[in-house]
């Protein structure tokens, strides 16, 4: 008796290749509508699923495969002599080889104006049985569902190395693909943000050279439909592949750039935290901004900018060892000027629609944390004055400015600004009054701190934070308040005659 392959698969391509192949190696090939015909347009000899079954298709194709000859020929032991007794009474062939691609579910719920009934027709039901049926019996049958694994199994076939170990392999894939076809079915019909089963699926864009370290492996995944204005949409024009770090911190960068749309913005990060964040007329004064707020950490940082880079701005940029630019476009000439640089990363993302509300997700030992991603922002309308000195306008931009940077820099995190520009950065101490100090000490260098404000993440445990400010200089404080202490601070800020502010709202970020 010939082996016997059942092809049946949405995405057709390489597909009458393939079942050529096996027909020229003995199989004898069983196939389903749209399958069959690809295959007998291009001259390979097939049987209709329907001639098996001896039921047509059904139901517009809602049944074609779902009937006990089929999975039973999958699901037989070989060597159960009950099993095989039991195919032998009901006239049922074994099936040695299954070939499944799925219903093309994601690319159809991308489609514009597609409808939910389009879409839920999309949800194959006979597909997913087989290649189950097929993986669970993978001691004696061989399930392939990616097309990538053709010319591998040919290959192995030729050199009798089709056995168990390699089936399991590709029955583990089958696994993992129809759990993520799930998944994105599951999640495409509600919008519970935190179910009681998380099952998230991602699609692995390319392994790393290595991850955080030299000795740690890792490997990049995307979501299967990520968000316009992401990382995983943004395109590299230029330069060395984006190390796991280069990652993380250009999707820092880019989360941070997100807040600041109205003007011409410059944000240059190092690990994770802005480093030199400038607001111009113009792009060129907001670099000038971004780097003269810190022009040493800058070195090696990524930059992302809003706007499309001119060649001014690049000729700046090109002076210095920079990892990463990102931008929504580049001027011809700046491209030029940029890409001399043979290893630096150029990148481009659409910032029309930024669309930054999602969740973020951390592991921590033996599970996870799933959160709303903090987009709550706080303008000059929801300040609150608590202390005796009323800010100027001209502060009250400052401190929204800062407050808008604060929160994108780690715990405990203090910001030194102006109303455009970083001036200093006390980010991830372990303290809150370490960081004042950072931040204080590094803005007190610069030429325009007596505009400075100060703008924090977390309340002040204690009056301490206001006294080394005021002493030192700044006029007036954001923060959220919120401690048992607030009015010792609120008094240290009349003490010194400065005006202090709550919002309310805690911006943490660990
Ligand atoms: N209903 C069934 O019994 C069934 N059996 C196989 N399919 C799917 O039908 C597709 C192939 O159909 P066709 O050969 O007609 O183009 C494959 O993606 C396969 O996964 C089915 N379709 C959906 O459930």
């Amino acid at each position: 008796m010939a082996k016997l392959a059942l092809l049946s698969v949405s995405d057709k391509t390489g597909i009458t290749n393939f079942a050529a192949e096996l027909v020229a190696r003995g199989y004898e090939v069983i196939s389903t509508g749209g399958t069959l015909k690809a295959l007998t347009d291009a001259g390979v000899k097939a049987t209709a699923v329907e001639d098996i079954t001896g039921f047509p298709e059904m139901l517009d194709g809602r049944v074609k495969t779902l009937h006990p000859r089929i999975h039973a020929g999958i699901l037989a032991k070989r060597d159960n002599p009950e099993h095989m007794a039991e195919l032998a009474k009901n006239n049922i062939n074994p099936i040695d080889l299954i070939c499944v691609n799925l219903y093309p579910f994601k690319e159809t719920i991308q489609k514009a104006g597609v409808t939910d009934g389009e879409a839920i027709e999309q949800i194959d039901i006979g597909g997913p049985s087989m290649l189950r049926a097929a993986a669970k019996n993978y001691q004696d049958v061989t399930v392939i569902t990616d097309r990538a694994d053709y010319a591998e199994f040919l290959k192995r076939y030729d050199a009798n190395e089709v056995d168990a170990k390699y089936r399991r392999g590709l029955a583990a894939k089958v696994f993992r693909q129809t759990a993520a076809y799930d998944a994105l079915i599951a999640s495409y019909m509600t919008s519970d943000a935190f179910p009681d089963k998380l099952t998230l699926t991602y699609e692995k864009v390319e392994d790393m050279r290595y991850g955080e370290n030299s000795h740690q492996k890792a490997a990049y995944y995307k979501e299967p439909i990520p968000a316009r204005y992401s990382l995983a949409n943004a395109k590299q024009l230029h330069g060395k592949a984006l190390s796991y770090n280069n990652t993380r911190d250009a999707d820092a960068a880019l989360r941070i750039i997100a807040d600041f749309t109205e003007q011409p913005t410059v944000v240059a990060l190092k690990h994770m935290n802005p480093c030199g964040i400038g607001v111009g007329d113009d792009l060129l004064s907001a670099w000038n901004l971004a780097y003269e707020a810190d022009p040493i950490s800058i070195f090696g940082g990524i930059i992302a900018l809003n706007r499309k880079v001119d060649l001014a701005t690049a000729e700046k940029m090109h002076a210095l060892f920079l990892e990463i630019i990102i931008a929504p476009a580049f001027d011809e000439d700046a491209y030029a000027v940029l890409a001399k640089k043979k290893n630096l990363r150029i990148m481009t993302l659409d910032f029309a629609k930024m669309d930054t509300h999602h969740q973020d997700l951390v592991t921590v030992l033996g599970g996870a944390l799933l959160q709303d991603a903090d987009t709550a922002h706080e303008s000059i309308a929801d300040f609150k004055v608590v202390s005796k000195a009323q800010p100027t306008q001209a502060q009250l931009e400052a401190l929204e400015f800062g407050q808008t940077v604060v929160k994108h820099v780690k715990s405990n995190a203090i910001v030194v600004t102006t109303a455009n520009q970083t001036l200093g950065v006390g980010a991830g101490q372990m303290n809150r009054i370490d960081s004042l100090k950072i931040a204080v000490d590094k803005a007190k260098e610069k030429d325009n701190f007596k505009n400075a404000v100060v703008a924090s993440d977390a309340f002040f445990p204690m009056d301490d934070c206001v006294e080394y400010a005021a002493q030192n200089g700044i006029k007036a404080i954001v923060e959220p308040g919120g401690s048992i202490k607030d009015q010792a601070s609120i008094d240290k800020a009349d003490e010194y005659g400065i005006a202090l502010i709550f919002t309310g709202v805690r911006h943490f970020k660990h």
